[in-house]
């Protein structure tokens, strides 16, 4: 049953229960306003000190100048003058009085001083006591100075006269107003001056510095107040350079006594990422200058050992990345490098052609909050992005097909290989397709793109974009590029975007700092070059508009650039043009002990750190004869030289990642699920540490110094069969024995390197013969004639885990 209902009017009650509570405000009797009785308020205990201290200096300088006064009289009178000293004593014997003075200051400044009077028209002039004490001593120093008193007392004369003018008050006041002032300035100047007043008071100091002081005070005195002030600002500026200087030198002095840690201090003790930053910083200067910040009993590579683990640990890299990086950089350049490779690059899109213009497509999105700009000169469809409001894979142009986002760097390899419309051309490892697509809209959907990937699931990646971007002259297939020579060939250009560590991306992917290996590499390198040989071979070389082939990759190690680039150099008729881009660092034609073709230097490289985009390689190679020189049988070999690389690579990759983890786990399972082991005992420790060393040596017979010709040892060991370029060696149990050995003395030139491969005994490795082929050997080095590829193809390299007792081999 429901309330009935009352609607008649209920009388107010009055204030509810909040209101009533409140009590009306109060407010202090003072007023809010500043009070201009300064008189009442209270000062601190520091104020009235410096009160106190600028009373007593006042009182000093009345009492010096009445004396100086009667000096002067007696001097017109012929007396003898009175020195300082005196004065001094005058002053102490007077102190009392002062003292009193000082008790009257509140007293003084309730009555305000009133202009000059006898008691004080002395001290107000004090500069014309001083020249005419001076008069004595040098008559024409005197009359300059007589002139400069003359004209400051003018100065304030005609002040005094303008503020009369002004105010039309009686000249009194004004007197006083002008001495308030100059009294403001003394008092600052007090406080922050020494406490020579302290000194007076205290009599603490002994006489000389009393006396010194009390002239530097007369100098000071002889002074115009702004000249005094900058007297101590220049002061000031000297004490602070010299504070600046000795900074410098005790930071320079802690460098010096940079002590490199003992082994293991490390890990003893808790290294924090400050220290080792700080540590990088010293290990730099001292690399700096080496012969001066050393430790006697540390060698460069010492230092440089360190500094690797530093950085590593710094920048979350791996041992062998950072390795490769000190190897490509100088220190200072690396330093730049790894810290800009921390930081992503900008965002960039390309617009596409295909559907719109830059402009068009910028103010759509300016329109939509997008902060935009062209990205430079050198592309008419790339945008810079700096911030937006709307998600940039969702907006209404994105899914129109206007743009594609895509990195600045991605839009280069696609610039140099400068395509045609009409023409048969190749995206040979084409997935997601942003460089595919770039292609199409150039060739203005004219001609054929062949767009191809291996990935079955990226392909459909290429699939969408090309139906978003209005893509509609391609062909796309999903094969392995390096069979695509049996499928189809005679394409005008080709783009080979080869697959790649990535490490020219870490910014992107951070994880390649720490996941790539040598292994990768080596598989990474393997790959590249059977791609490359194979994308030569499909392009026609009497194309009428082209016959070129483009090479990138977001890598920037050179194992993956100038080495591909080398080795195709040296396989096939194809030489080295220039991209057309007028950007870019070029490509090595040095690296440390190699030396590649010098036409290298057409290729191009990108870095973070100086062109603000991802690490990335570009080179154009124009095919000019159709024709391998080399015999069917040898290019065969070659191939299988390949496979054998890339196959061996994948199975080393399976090795590493399951070994362990397999052998801890059969371990741990239970019984049940051990099957036809169900009955065997467990492994003892012995059994596993000796199956564990069984795994680690078969891991390490396939890894080889990948660029350090490795070769293939014969089974029955009598012999070593030739064989081509990076074939994986097997080691068997250190018989075969590789000596890496430097000529000339110097390695860290790196301009010669001997391989020479000693036999051990049961080999009979003609040495002799190899050290015959060495010079062609050098990696890197182009060869010219086909006879020669035989002779290079001879064993040798350098076993990874190899360590020879007689010599060393050491980095340079
Ligand atoms: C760097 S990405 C290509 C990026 C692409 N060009 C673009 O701009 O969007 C390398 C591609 O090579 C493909 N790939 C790897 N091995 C391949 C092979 N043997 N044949 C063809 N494509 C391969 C990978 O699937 C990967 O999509």
């Amino acid at each position: 049953m429901g309330r009935k209902a009352e609607f008649s009017e209920k009388p107010k009650k009055g204030p509810g229960r909040k209101s009533r509570k409140q009590k009306p405000p109060t407010f202090p009797k003072k007023s809010f306003a500043p009070s201009n009785d300064m008189d009442d308020k209270k000062l601190s205990h520091r104020q009235r000190q410096r009160l106190v201290k600028r009373d007593q200096k006042k009182e000093i300088q009345k009492v010096k100048k009445q004396k100086l006064n009667k000096q002067q009289r007696k001097i017109s009178e012929g007396a003898d003058v009175i020195d300082e000293a005196e004065l001094q004593n005058k002053y102490i014997t007077d102190k009392p009085q002062v003292l009193a003075g000082i008790q009257q200051h509140f007293k003084f400044k309730k009555q305000k001083i009133v202009g000059f009077t006898d008691d004080n028209k002395d001290w107000l002039k004090p500069k014309q006591l001083k020249k005419l004490k001076k008069l004595q001593s040098s008559d024409d120093q005197d009359q300059e100075m007589y002139e400069a008193e003359k004209s400051e007392e003018d100065l304030l004369e005609g002040l005094t006269e303008s503020e009369e003018e002004e105010n039309g008050e009686d000249d009194t006041c004004k007197e006083t107003l002008k001495m308030e002032k100059l009294d403001d300035i003394s008092d600052y100047d007090d406080e922050n001056a020494n406490s020579d007043d302290d000194f007076e008071l205290s009599g603490e100091e002994d006489t000389d510095s009393t006396n010194n002081k009390s002239k530097d005070d007369e100098v000071d005195d002889s002074l115009l107040p702004i000249e005094r002030e900058n007297k101590k600002l220049k002061k000031r500026e000297a004490m602070e350079a010299e504070m600046a200087t000795k900074e410098m030198q005790m930071s320079i002095d802690r460098q010096e006594v940079f002590k490199f840690p003992e082994e293991d201090e490390d890990t003893q003790k808790e290294i924090t990422l400050q220290e080792i930053q700080q540590r990088i910083k010293d290990i730099t200067l001292v690399l700096s200058d080496f012969k001066r910040y050393r430790q006697e009993d540390r060698s460069r590579q010492e230092y440089l050992d360190l500094l690797r683990h530093d950085l590593c640990i710094y920048y979350s890299y791996n041992d062998f990345l950072m390795g490769k990086l000190m190897d490509m950089f100088p220190l200072t350049e690396l330093m730049e490098y790894l810290e800009t490779s921390e930081v992503p690059r900008p965002l960039t899109i390309r617009t596409n052609s295909l559907k719109t213009r830059r402009r068009d497509l910028a103010a759509a999105l300016i329109n939509r909050g997008v902060n935009l700009d062209p990205l430079g000169k050198w592309t008419k469809v790339g945008l810079v992005v700096y911030n937006s409001q709307v998600p940039l894979g969702a907006t209404p142009e994105y899914l129109a097909g206007h743009y594609m986002i895509q990195g600045a760097s991605s839009m280069l390899p696609v610039m140099a290989l400068a395509p045609q419309e009409n023409e048969r051309i190749l995206d040979m490892c084409s997935a997601p397709g942003g460089k595919g697509s770039h292609i199409a809209a150039i060739m203005k959907n004219t001609g054929v793109l062949f767009a191809n990937d291996a990935n079955r699931e990226r392909i459909k990646a290429v699939v969408a974009n090309f139906h978003r971007l209005g893509v509609i002259n391609a062909i796309v297939s999903c094969e392995d590029g390096c069979k695509f020579r049996n499928l189809i060939s005679g394409f005008d250009r080709i783009l080979l975007d080869a697959p790649c560590t990535g490490t020219g991306v870490v910014a992107k992917d951070p994880s390649v700092k720490s996941t790539k290996n040598e292994v990768d590499v080596q598989r990474c390198y393997n790959l590249q070059r059977k791609l490359l040989l194979t994308a030569i071979d499909c392009v026609d070389a009497k194309s009428k508009t082209g016959g070129y082939i483009v090479y990138s990759t977001c890598s920037v190690l050179p194992e993956e650039n100038e080495w591909v680039i080398d080795y195709a150099l040296r396989k096939r008729n194809v030489k080295l043009v220039p991209t057309g881009l007028d950007f870019g660092v070029e490509g090595f034609t040095k690296y440390r002990q190699y030396r590649f073709h010098p036409s290298l230097n057409l290729t191009r490289r990108y870095y973070p750190h100086i062109h603000n985009m991802d690490g990335f390689y570009v080179a154009k190679l124009k095919k000019f004869s159709n024709t391998i020189p080399m015999t069917k049988e040898q290019q065969e070999a070659d191939e299988k030289v390949l496979d054998d690389a890339i196959a061996n690579a994948t199975t080393m990759v399976n090795d590493n990642s399951n070994s362990n983890e397999e052998l801890e786990y059969k371990e741990k399972r239970p019984r049940k699920l051990l099957g036809k082991q169900a009955g065997k005992p467990n492994l003892s420790e012995v059994e596993l540490d000796i199956k564990k060393k069984k795994m680690e040596q078969n891991r390490n017979k396939y890894i080889a110094n990948v660029f350090e010709k490795p070769l293939k040892v014969n089974k029955n060991e009598k012999e070593v069969k030739p064989v081509n370029q990076t074939t994986i060696i097997k080691k068997q149990n250190n018989k075969n024995e590789l000596h890496m050995v430097e000529l000339n003395g110097s390695k860290s030139n790196g301009t010669q390197i001997e391989f020479e491969a000693k036999n051990i005994e049961r080999n009979n490795i003609n040495t002799k013969k190899q050290k015959r082929d060495l010079p062609s050997l050098l990696e890197g080095k182009p060869i010219k004639r086909q006879h020669k590829l035989k002779q290079k193809s001879k064993p040798i390299g350098l076993l990874k885990n190899y360590k020879s007792k007689t010599h060393k081999t050491k980095k340079n």
